[in-house]
C-alpha cells in the first residue's frame, strides 16, 4: 500500500498584481501549474535557476506570500487541504522552513537565548542542548552572536531550530550557497537524517549536483513551470525526459559544462506554451500551445516530444 503523502501540491499557480500607470493593474504570473508530491521519509528536490519561483513555492506552501499575490490550485498537507488558516496553525510545528538567508537570525541576540525564545528553565535548556549537540554545536555556540558563526554553523543552527519542532515536513530553501563542499555535504546529510526519521523534506536549490546526493525524487522547474519529475537515479542512468533537464545535466562540470544558448524567460514573458521552446532543439510549432504534464517512464514530463518518448 502506498503511504499517504505528507504534501501533495496540484496545479499551483502564483501571480502578482502590479500597478502600472494610473489605476492600471497588471497580473504577473510567476508560477504556473506546479505539481509535486512528497511522501514520508522522502527527500524531494525542486531544482531551478535563479528567479524561477523556488522561494515563492516555499512561501506559497507556508502561507507567507506577500499581500499583492494570488495563489490558485490545491495543496494538501497530511491528507487535508492546507488553507491559509491551517498553514498558520502548522507553521513552525508540523511544517517548518529552513530559510534561504541566515538573516532570519536576530543579529542582536546570542544563539542560545534566541533558540529558547527567552525560556530559562532547566528542561528547555537541556532540550536545546540535546538538539544543538546532535548538530555538532557545542555549548560555547550558545553564547555566540550570529555574526560570530561560520556559514556552516549558522546553517546548522537554523536546522537545529527546525528539527526541535519535530516537523512532518521540512522545507529547505537554498540551504548550501556560500558553503564549501564539505560543509554543504554535512548540511545536506542533516536533511537526509530528518527524512530517515520519517519527515518529508522539500529541498529547494539551484544546485542539481548537490541535490542528487540526497534526493529520492527531483522536480525540475523552469520559468515557474514544473517540466519534469524524475527519480534521483534517473540522472546518472541517462534516463531523462525533458530537453531542459538534459541541458541542466549536460551543464554540470563532470559532463563537460555544455551550455544551451539563450536565457530563461522572466515572469509574464512567453505565452502558455513550453517556456523552453525558444531555446529548444526539438521544438515544433505545437510547442507554443498548452502542454499537459503527463506520466512517462516512472516520472512525469511536460513536453510533447520528450526523450525516450514516441516521436
Ligand atoms: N512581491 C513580488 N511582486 C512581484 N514579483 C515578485 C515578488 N516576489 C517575487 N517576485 C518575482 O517572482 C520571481 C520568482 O522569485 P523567487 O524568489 O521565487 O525566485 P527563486 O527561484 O527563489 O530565485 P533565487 O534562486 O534567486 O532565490 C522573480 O522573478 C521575482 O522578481
Ligand atoms: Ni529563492
Amino acid at each position: 500500500m502506498e503511504l499517504e503523502p505528507i504534501l501533495d501540491v496540484k496545479e499551483l499557480s502564483i501571480s502578482f498584481t502590479q500597478y502600472g500607470r494610473g489605476t492600471n493593474q497588471v497580473l504577473l504570473p510567476v508560477i504556473r501549474d506546479l505539481s509535486l508530491t512528497i511522501g514520508p521519509g522522502q527527500v524531494v528536490a525542486v531544482v531551478g535557476s535563479s528567479g524561477s519561483g523556488k522561494s515563492l513555492l516555499a512561501h506559497g506552501i507556508l502561507g507567507i506570500l506577500p499581500y499583492n499575490s494570488h495563489m490558485s490550485g490545491e495543496i494538501n498537507f497530511l491528507g487535508q487541504p492546507l488553507t491559509q488558516r491551517r498553514a498558520e496553525q502548522v507553521r513552525g510545528k508540523e511544517m517548518v522552513l529552513v530559510p534561504q538567508g541566515v538573516t532570519y537570525l536576530d543579529p542582536l541576540m546570542q544563539v542560545g537565548p534566541q533558540l529558547r525564545k527567552g525560556k530559562k528553565d532547566p528542561q528547555t535548556r537541556a532540550r536545546f542542548r540535546g538538539v544543538l549537540d546532535r548538530y555538532g554545536l557545542g555549548e560555547e555556540v550558545e553564547t555566540l552572536y550570529p555574526f560570530e558563526l561560520s556559514g556552516g554553523m549558522a546553517r546548522r543552527v537554523l536546522i537545529a531550530t527546525a528539527a526541535e519542532a519535530a516537523p512532518r515536513l521540512v522545507i529547505a530553501d537554498e540551504p548550501t550557497p556560500g558553503l564549501d563542499a564539505r560543509a554543504a555535504r554535512r548540511v545536506l546529510g542533516h536533511f537526509r537524517e530528518l527524512a530517515e526519521g520519517g519527515a518529508g523534506v522539500l529541498l529547494i536549490t539551484h544546485d542539481l549536483e548537490l541535490a542528487l546526493t540526497i534526493a529520492h525524487r527531483v522536480t525540475v522547474f523552469y520559468a515557474g513551470v514544473t517540466i519534469e519529475e524524475a527519480d534521483g537515479a534517473d540522472f546518472a542512468a541517462g534516463k531523462l525526459r525533458h530537453p531542459y533537464t538534459r541541458a541542466l545535466w549536460n551543464a554540470l562540470p563532470q559532463n563537460g559544462f555544455v551550455p544551451i544558448p539563450g536565457a530563461q524567460p522572466g515572469p509574464g514573458e512567453g505565452g502558455e506554451g513550453c517556456p523552453l521552446a525558444p531555446r529548444c532543439p526539438r521544438r515544433r510549432p505545437e510547442c507554443l500551445g498548452k502542454i499537459p504534464y503527463r506520466p512517462l517512464d516512472g516520472g512525469r514530463v511536460r513536453c510533447l516530444y520528450p526523450e525516450g518518448g514516441d516521436l
